[in-house]
């Protein structure tokens, strides 16, 4: 087929060549087919192409035939050129066919060299066929075995397959947190970025901080060698002191004795210079009688004389005037005994009287000296008492400052009181220890026959009062005064005193909580800085974290138009959790009230109280079923020196924790339990890992922990109350507790900053 379509195209191409002038025959084109012996079909020879132009030329102009003769020469001219051409070509055909036929017959001699040689390769094929056949036998019995090889990697492959699905599906799950984390990643970048900046400027910082800090060092030495020293000094002091009470009681007992019978003595000196004053009086009658009588006498024995003078009087007379005055002879004469004695009485109780006021002098003298001897030990006393104080006061600050140079979570241990319808007869679990290293700081529980003892930075007796509980945090509110974060939290079991402690009790100002009084420290100190040039600027907010979800316990600007509002101002109720780059912590869409007096804070905290969520449970009649966070920013100006200060007070009731088993709880309380016991099992993990300086630490396990980040985490005075009931019935929950809050106190988070500057902060409420 293909040959007839190149010899048609050939004789197309000579006839054209022919007919239009043989523009297209050169020897070097593709010859007219007259040599086409290899087309096999049609062929053209000399005569055909004559003939074909022949009859050409009869139809064509019959009428010019000069014309036409003229153009016959030209194509006769042009045929035997082609002609000439036709020949060449057949030449060069006839060459080739001879070397074909050469190469045709090498090429025979080659087949049957082929032929022998493709039978002895059959006979090799036939045995090769044979063992493969053999080969081909064992080969399908090891195909029925490794189709059921076959078969069970099929089914393990659906497994694998099965399992593909489920990690593909995981993988879509990872790839979604790959995305969040990517984009966490390029904020973290950005962190990066601003915190390289920082970092530069850090260095520089850090080198003068290493320089203050080797200062710090040398004087936390001398600090401590001063604590040891001063800790020596109080207990010399101490022990002085007993010694000085003793005294100081032993005289009092004296001066009482004395005094009691110097009273004794000035009662019978009365009473004798009354009976002196009488016997003086009664001595002056005797003398005036016997005076009188012996006027009398003196008169009658005149008169006697007289008598006997003129004898005209009668001898009766005579007798009875002698009777007269022998009578008061006989009288004066008794009368002037008792003068006597009455003389010597009063020489007696004189000379009594003498010997009395003597001793009552010497025991007035002995009784000033007393009185001064003992204003003397009150002096030492008292000069005893405030340098006890001062070296407390001292020691407690150098503590604080190792503290803070440590980086530690601090820890104050709280013992309610035994409550009313608690039973006291079962014994003590909780007890005190004495010894001077550890007083006022350690607590030893029993539990099962076995002590467990703790250390803190403070324990308080269930004796201690709200007052001696807020004197110990008062300095950590200054500091949120300062420019610092300030965090501090009440954790222990349900109704070990949490809320006392945070919140104290409605309406007794005695017993008022950790939260109003700072908030009266925060707002006296505010008036006191005024004239320092300072001005405050406060912001609070308040949330719970019930069941896992955050609620706005403040009233909204939309609800009440008292000057409240969210932080994006949008209505929507998100409550997302958020850190910024400056590590401060912020609730989209929480109520921030803006607060200038103690008072308006007092209306918001009891707004929030009730709104709270609160329940009874067997453990407690008003149990706190969520964790309460106060929160309040601190915003300083100095317009003198120009500083600023940014400061965050963080108060934290946290839910009480509480065994399912003793707690009764059923229905919606047992949902509150498992969500309480589950965040607080999440701090405790946090702080575990903190505890073991881990490389990941899960704050986003719960919402507490991701709120508390910065708090646990570092930059932030950190301060946490655990309360402990004293029932024994308790003992295992207080142990539990105990346990944690060592675990807490070991925690090293870093040193917190102080957040001061020139420069104006962003003013958005922050938790941390
Ligand atoms: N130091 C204290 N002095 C006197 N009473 C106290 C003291 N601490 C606690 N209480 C009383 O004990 C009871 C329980 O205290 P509170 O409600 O504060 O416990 P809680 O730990 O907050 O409990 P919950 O976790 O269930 O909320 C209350 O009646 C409270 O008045």
């Amino acid at each position: 087929m293909v040959g007839t379509a190149m010899s048609a195209i050939r004789a197309r191409r000579a006839y054209s060549a022919v007919v239009n002038g043989g523009q297209d025959l050169s020897p070097n084109s593709t010859p007219p087919s007259n040599a086409g012996s290899e087309c096999g079909g049609i062929e053209f020879t000399r005569e055909d192409v004559e003939a074909l132009l022949a009859e050409k030329l009869k139809t064509k102009n019959k009428f010019n035939y000069k014309e036409k003769c003229e153009n016959m020469m030209e194509y006769i001219k042009r045929l035997r050129l082609c002609l000439r051409w036709f020949q060449e070509v057949e030449a060069s055909y006839l060459c080739k066919h001879e070397r074909l036929t050469v190469s045709l017959e090498i090429a025979e001699q080659k087949l049957a060299e082929i032929e022998v040689s493709s039978k002895n390769k059959e006979e090799e094929l036939s045995s090769i066929i044979n063992e493969l056949r053999t080969n081909l036998s064992s080969a399908q019995e090891k195909l029925t075995r490794e189709q059921a090889d076959k078969m069970a990697a099929i089914d393990s492959l659906v497994k694998e397959r099965e399992g593909r699905i489920n990690t593909e599906k995981s993988q879509a799950t990872l790839s979604e947190e790959l995305s969040s984390a990517q984009q966490e990643l390029s904020s973290a970048n950005q962190r990066i970025a601003s915190v390289n900046e920082m970092y530069k400027r850090l260095q520089e910082y850090n080198t003068s901080l290493q320089q203050y800090n080797c200062k710090l060092q040398s004087d936390l030495n001398t600090a401590s060698e001063n604590i040891k020293r001063i800790e020596k000094d109080k207990a010399a002091i101490v022990e002085n002191l007993s010694h000085l009470k003793g005294q100081h009681i032993s005289l009092q007992d004296q001066f009482s004795i004395i005094k009691s019978s110097l009273e004794d003595i000035s009662k019978q000196k009365e009473f004798l210079s009354n009976e002196v004053q009488c016997l003086r009086g009664d001595l002056l009658l005797v003398r005036d009688e016997r005076n009188k009588s012996q006027e009398k006498a003196q008169v009658l024995t005149a008169e006697i004389v007289k008598y006997k003078e003129y004898t005209g009087r009668s001898m009766a007379e005579l007798d009875n005037l002698t009777v007269k005055s022998n009578d008061l002879e006989a009288r004066c004469l008794n009368q002037c005994d008792q003068i006597r004695t009455l003389q010597d009485k009063l020489t007696v109780a004189e000379t009594k009287l003498k010997d009395y006021g003597i001793s009552s002098v010497e025991t007035e003298t002995e009784c000033e000296d007393q009185r001064k001897l003992i204003r003397e030990l009150q002096a030492r006393l008292e000069d005893a008492e405030f340098k006890v104080i001062e070296g407390e006061k001292l020691r407690k600050k150098l503590h604080n400052t190792i503290l803070e140079l440590k980086g530690n979570i601090r820890v104050f241990c709280r013992v309610r009181p035994l409550l009313p319808d608690e039973n006291s007869d079962e014994g003590k679990s909780v007890s005190y220890p004495t010894s001077m290293e550890v007083l006022g700081r350690g607590i030893d529980l029993a539990q099962n026959g076995q002590k467990h003892s703790f250390v803190f930075d403070k324990v308080f007796m269930p004796e201690s009062s709200q007052e001696d509980v807020f004197v110990e945090i008062s300095q950590l509110v200054q500091s949120a005064l300062d420019g610092y974060k300030v965090c501090i939290f009440a954790y222990g079991q349900t109704g070990s005193g949490k809320t006392y402690t945070m919140m104290g009790k409605p309406g007794i100002p005695e017993e008022k909580g950790l939260i109003p009084r700072c908030l009266e420290q925060i707002f006296q100190t505010k008036e006191s800085l005024l004239s320092n040039g300072w001005k405050f600027e406060m912001q609070v907010s308040m949330l719970e974290i019930y069941n896992e979800t955050i609620r706005d316990l403040l009233p909204s600007s939309r609800s009440n138009g008292n000057g409240t509002r969210t932080e994006n101002g949008s209505a929507a109720k998100q409550y997302a959790i958020k850190h910024d780059t400056n590590g401060n912590t912020h609730v989209s869409d929480l109520t921030v009230v803006d607060v200038c007096s103690k008072q308006e804070v007092s209306y918001l905290l009891n707004h929030a109280a009730n709104c709270r969520s609160v329940g009874k449970t067997q453990m407690n009649e008003q149990s706190s079923r969520s964790h309460f966070v106060f929160t309040m920013r601190i915003s300083g100006v100095n317009e003198t020196t120009e500083q600023q200060s940014q400061g965050v007070l963080n108060l934290i009731d946290l839910a009480g924790s509480e065994r399912l088993s003793k707690s009764g709880s059923t229905g919606d309380r047992l949902k509150e339990t498992q969500s309480i016991n589950k965040s607080l099992s999440c701090l405790s993990d946090v702080i575990f890992s903190l505890g073991k300086k881990e490389d990941y630490i899960p704050y986003r396990n719960s919402k507490l922990t991701y709120l508390l980040q910065p708090c646990l985490g570092g930059d932030s005075k950190t301060l946490m109350f655990v309360n402990i009931s004293p029932d024994p019935t308790s003992a295992g929950e207080s142990l539990c507790s105990l346990r944690f809050a060592a675990r807490v106190n070991a925690c090293e988070i870093g040193v917190p900053h102080r957040h001061v500057g020139a420069k104006l902060f962003e003013s958005r409420l922050s938790y941390g």
